[in-house]
């Protein structure tokens, strides 16, 4: 504790104080800059928005602008420490907006603790801001101060303590439910806490149909019976007439604990009086009811959650306020009233049931994330919570009749929120939409893996292709119930299994009539037939498949030189190749040859350039190519080695295919930095050029740089992209991630549909 105590105080003390800053979004250097950005340019918008105000959002950064707002009278768990003392919990959630959805946030720390006057100051500065956050408020005045300022602002106005609370822990409930197998209308409550979290969260389970009358309520006086004096209104809606003075008599039976109150409250004897699968869910921050080793070695059947990030189960508002305001700002809402949360309790709850990308596995240092008593809602970082949550949100205010800018394009929007996420690019968005258009069978050869099997099940869901998984059946669904996968559209094949032996005959016919000449026998070409890559790639010549991942299971060297036998290289050329697309600051660049050719001669650089050529004008990129070597056109004049090699290269490139631009042999520095290049060497094809595709003299030599790159931190890599077989084959290299086998899937698919456009306008010829 000590440790996390002197590492916190020097996270806010290190370098700039505090966790945010304002940066400027305009530019600024010059004095018209200076001139349009204060007076007296300024002045222009201030009139349009005095004619109008609603211009505000046109010319200010109002509409993106929430403020976070406290008194400080409930700050986490550590209650009334004064305004100022919560400015950190404030400066971090303005942290958390941002990182997590764009939003900007002012932190507001208000020294006011009288309900009235603190309207009064939020109103005041309310123009300030596209919505209201309010934080750390305690009850009840919070209640009058949120129904106060949601009256009399229009603009959405959020107490997330209350609300955010209450959305996520609703989700988690629901899928706690489904877990402990219970239905909501027959459950049993106790509820520790009737502050601004606790009051909420249960007005939001009953309106999800749990019975007021199976709620027993404490705060911290005890339970919150009939027969107590000043209840406040919110208490008294669930004070009880029952038999029930304890906490320890209310927790005989129950399914639910919701404990929103104050640390270690729960006994493991309490936790074993409970019903079977119990649902406890112990949120007071940063210490709970209960902790979570006595929790879990209560009793097997718990179903717990946190409010905090170091255990499963991490039921925390984080997962919902920068959402359900991103999604109210950008329809510009009045107000979040409960269409917009119901749907954000649903959106967060079936977001869960989703297979977990991998970015967050990663993230998490974690293999595997699936739905069930241990991963009951998202994670913080699952990116999909910007576009499911958001979208659901904007999407009620619309139908609710509450959005003054509706929007109408809601694929434009989810690209939008895309946008925002960053892990993925714009490149591989666009294969990705182009997939789902036309999605096509494609077969992992190692459908035993648990990394194909994760690709092939997100393939799926995101509707790219129709996966077809190599291996013995048992052992996948095997694989499959221990991630609790659906199998609902997954095929499986066995090539080795008895009911395949007419196709392991009929194939092995046609790969020895193809290669009789090249030694094969019948028995031999039987014998390969057993193979998943030989299989896989024979599904895909003879039509029943569209494209094929061939996995890592065999060796590669191997799979290479079938895919030769079995697929052929295309007419017109001797070789076949990989490139890599690398997204880097500097931009998009073409790595080749980064898998095949181990000992290139000139022929096959020509081929490899060929090929690239082809392949980037495909991504539609102008190929501007540059053969690369240690020496600059010609400056090591041996005439044997590899730069020698590259110079015959582009000599044959430049008399047969004079319309590309390439040249060489060049330094990588000289190929990537054209002023440079320009200055020192104006005589080259590249002269004015940005170089993007890089062709290497060795395999070696592009294997050893592609690797270094992404071991670096390039932020996006898509590889290795196969180019110059007849038929949509791609290679998985070892060491490749889920995300790596889901791209290559995508791209195998564009392949294939770009293939079938080929045919069929040979064809229509
Ligand atoms: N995980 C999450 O996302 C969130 C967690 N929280 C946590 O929930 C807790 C409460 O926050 P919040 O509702 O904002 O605060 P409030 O001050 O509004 O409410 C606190 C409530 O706890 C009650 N209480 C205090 N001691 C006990 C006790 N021994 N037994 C039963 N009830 C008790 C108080 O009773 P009385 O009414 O008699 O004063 C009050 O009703 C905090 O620990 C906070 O960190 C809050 C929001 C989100
Ligand atoms: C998470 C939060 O808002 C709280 O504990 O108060
Ligand atoms: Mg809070």
């Amino acid at each position: 504790m000590s440790n996390l105590k002197e590492q916190a105080l020097a996270y806010h003390a290190n370098g700039k104080p505090g966790k945010i800053e304002v940066i400027p979004t305009k530019p600024h250097s010059t004095q018209t800059d200076l001139g349009l950005a204060y007076t007296p340019g300024v002045a222009e918008p201030c009139r349009e928005i005095e004619k109008d105000n609603n211009k505000a959002y046109d010319y200010t950064a109002k509409g993106n602008l929430v403020a976070v707002i406290s008194n400080g009278t409930a700050v986490l768990g550590l209650g009334d420490i004064g305004a100022v003392a919560g400015k950190p919990v404030m400066e971090g959630k303005g942290l958390l907006f941002k990182i997590y959805a764009g939003v900007d946030v002012f932190d507001i720390e208000v020294n006011e603790k009288d309900p009235k006057k603190f309207c009064d100051i939020v109103k005041g500065i309310a123009p300030t801001f596209g919505g209201i956050n309010l934080e750390d408020i305690k009850a009840p005045e919070c209640f009058e101060i949120e129904e106060t300022l949601k009256k009399e602002l229009n603009i959405p106005v959020m107490h997330d303590d209350q609300h955010g609370t209450a959305i996520i822990s609703s989700a988690a409930l629901i899928n706690a439910l489904d877990v402990a197998g219970k239905k909501i209308d027959e459950i049993h409550a106790v509820v520790n806490g009737a502050g601004a979290a606790a009051i909420a969260c249960t007005n939001l389970y009953v309106s999800l149909g749990i019975k007021r009358e199976n709620i027993v309520m404490l705060d911290s006086k005890g339970v919150i019976r009939k027969d107590r004096e000043k209840l406040t209104p919110q208490k008294a809606v669930y004070a009880t007439d029952r038999d029930i003075h304890t906490l320890e008599e209310a927790m005989k039976g129950a399914d639910l604990f919701l404990g929103l109150s104050k640390p270690n409250i729960l006994t493991k004897e309490m936790l074993q009086s409970m019903a079977k699968n119990p649902i406890v869910f112990a949120l007071a921050n940063p210490v709970p009811e209960v902790s979570y080793d006595v929790a879990i070695s209560s009793r097997e059947d718990i179903i717990f959650a946190t409010g905090r990030s170091d255990y499963p189960n991490q039921v925390n508002n984080v997962i919902g306020f920068p959402y359900i305001f991103r999604g109210a700002l950008d329809v510009r809402a009045t107000e979040i009233n409960e269409h917009m949360k119901h749907a954000a309790v649903r959106a967060i709850a079936e977001l869960a049931r989703k297979p977990v990308p991998e970015v967050v596995n990663i993230a998490y240092n974690s293999e595997r994330f699936s739905y069930g008593r241990n991963y009951l809602i998202p994670k913080p970082l699952d990116p999909r919570l910007l576009t499911d949550v958001s979208i659901a949100v904007a999407k009620a205010a619309v139908e609710s009749g509450v959005a003054h800018k509706p929007i109408t394009d809601w694929n434009a929007y989810y690209d939008k929120l895309r946008d925002m996420m960053g892990y993925d690019n714009k490149l591989m968005r666009g294969f990705t939409d182009m997939a789902k258009s036309a999605p096509k069978r494609l077969v992992f050869t190692d459908g035993e893996n648990i990394k194909s099997i994760k690709a092939a099940v997100q393939t799926l869901t995101e509707g790219v292709a129709k996966p077809i998984l190599l291996g013995n059946a048992e052992v996948i669904k095997d694989l499959f119930e221990q991630e609790s996968l659906s199998m609902d559209g997954i095929t499986i094949i066995n090539p080795r299994s008895a009911e395949e032996n007419d196709r392991r005959h009929k194939f092995a016919q046609i790969y020895c009539e193809e290669n009789g000449r090249k030694g094969v026998t019948l028995p031999q070409a039987y014998d390969e037939m057993f193979r998943r890559d030989r299989f896989g790639m024979m599904l895909l010549k003879t039509g029943a498949a569209d494209a094929v991942l061939v996995g890592n299971h065999s060796n590669m060297a191997d799979s290479i030189e079938t895919a030769k036998k079995v697929i052929g290289i295309r007419k017109d050329y001797n070789h076949f190749g990989a490139l890599h697309i690398v997204s880097t600051k500097k931009g998009v660049y073409f790595l080749a040859d980064t898998l095949v050719n181990s000992d290139a001669n000139a022929d096959t650089l020509v081929d490899i350039a060929k090929l690239t050529h082809d392949a980037v004008k495909f991504f539609a990129f102008d190929p501007v190519m540059a053969m690369l070597s240690y020496s600059n056109f010609g400056s090591d004049p041996k005439t044997t080695g590899c730069a020698e090699t590259v110079r015959q290269a582009v000599k044959k490139l430049h008399e047969q295919y004079p319309e590309f631009v390439v040249d060489g042999e060049m330094q990588v520095n000289l190929a990537i930095d054209d002023k440079h290049r320009d200055r020192k060497y104006p005589f080259t094809k590249l002269f004015g050029k940005t170089v993007n595709t890089l062709i290497f003299p060795s395999l070696s030599a592009a294997s050893t740089t592609c690797h270094m790159l992404l071991e670096m931190g390039v932020t996006e890599n898509i590889g290795p992209v196969q180019m110059g077989l007849n038929k949509p084959v791609h290679f998985v290299e070892g060491d490749s991630s889920i995300h790596d086998i889901f791209k290559l899937a995508v791209i195998a698919v564009v392949d294939a549909i770009a293939q079938e456009k080929k045919e069929q306008s040979a064809n229509a010829h």
